[in-house]
């Protein structure tokens, strides 16, 4: 273990989920998982399990794809009793009117370049849907406690890492600060979110990075949340880190 180690941070992207499968856009769908993406939660917790941490909290989003992989990644470890708490700015990245699309279809649409600018980018938006929109979190059911005005109609990765970081600043720094171990259950982009700010990456480096489903990244923090290591548990599955 890295010496001044004070906490460790694990960040797991959910395991595959019924459109990445079919390769739509998704952003806040509430899909669930593919019989892949069980079976890389499970596996997540069986690697996690080699590493014989103990948690002392979770967190996830509002969505079950992530929400099922924590239980699951959490079973593997047989750790389920650890307080959990679910909080919508975890959220994947809202895809506005990009939502349900076909990804392939979208590229011989608009160009392999706009795609990849909507998908990678740092503040380059997707295009906006209004509040009657089926795909707006207002008609959603499990967001009626919420100000339809806080909540995302189509957001780029600065928008979305404009609601993670306030979240994770205020309710999960204070735990790693005190020397807990914490796993995130998330996204793609809600994770990218923390990533940039984990290892301060730029605005114009962020379209390199993204992460790999159901492959928990553990992170050894120091003092201040600074990263000491990092590593993909799954070698096989691993992709590119900024250190
Ligand atoms: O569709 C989505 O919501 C995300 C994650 O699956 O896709 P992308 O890879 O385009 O960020």
């Amino acid at each position: 273990m890295t010496t001044d180690v004070k906490s460790t941070l694990v960040l797991v992207r959910h395991g595959q989920s019924v459109w990445n499968q079919e390769n739509r856009f998704t952003g806040w769908v509430d899909v669930g998982l593919t019989a892949q993406g069980t079976r890389e939660a499970k596996k997540a917790g069986k690697l996690l399990a080699k590493e014989g941490l103990r948690f002392d909290i979770a967190f996830t989003s509002f969505q079950k794809r992530a929400i099922k992989t924590l239980w699951l990644t959490l079973e593997g470890i047989d750790q389920m009793y650890i307080p959990e708490t679910k909080a919508w700015q975890l959220n994947e990245r809202h895809y506005g009117g990009l939502t349900g699309l076909n990804k392939d279809e979208t590229k011989a649409k608009h160009g392999e370049e706009q795609v990849h600018i909507w998908r990678r980018s740092f503040d380059v938006p997707p295009p906006q849907i209004d509040t009657d929109n089926d795909y707006h979190p207002a008609n959603d059911p499990k967001y009626a406690a919420y100000d339809p005005a806080i909540l995302p109609g189509g957001e780029s990765l600065k928008m979305t890492t404009e609601r993670v970081l306030p979240y994770f600043n205020g309710q999960i720094r204070q735990f790693l600060e005190a020397g807990s171990n914490v796993i995130i259950s998330a996204h793609g982009n809600s994770l990218r979110a923390l990533m940039k700010d984990l290892f301060q990456v730029a605005d114009e480096d962020i379209p390199g990075f993204e992460f790999p489903t159901g492959n928990p990244l553990l992170l050894e923090l120091g003092e201040h949340q600074k990263v000491l290591s990092a590593r993909y548990l799954d070698e096989k599955r691993k992709k590119p880190l900024p250190m």
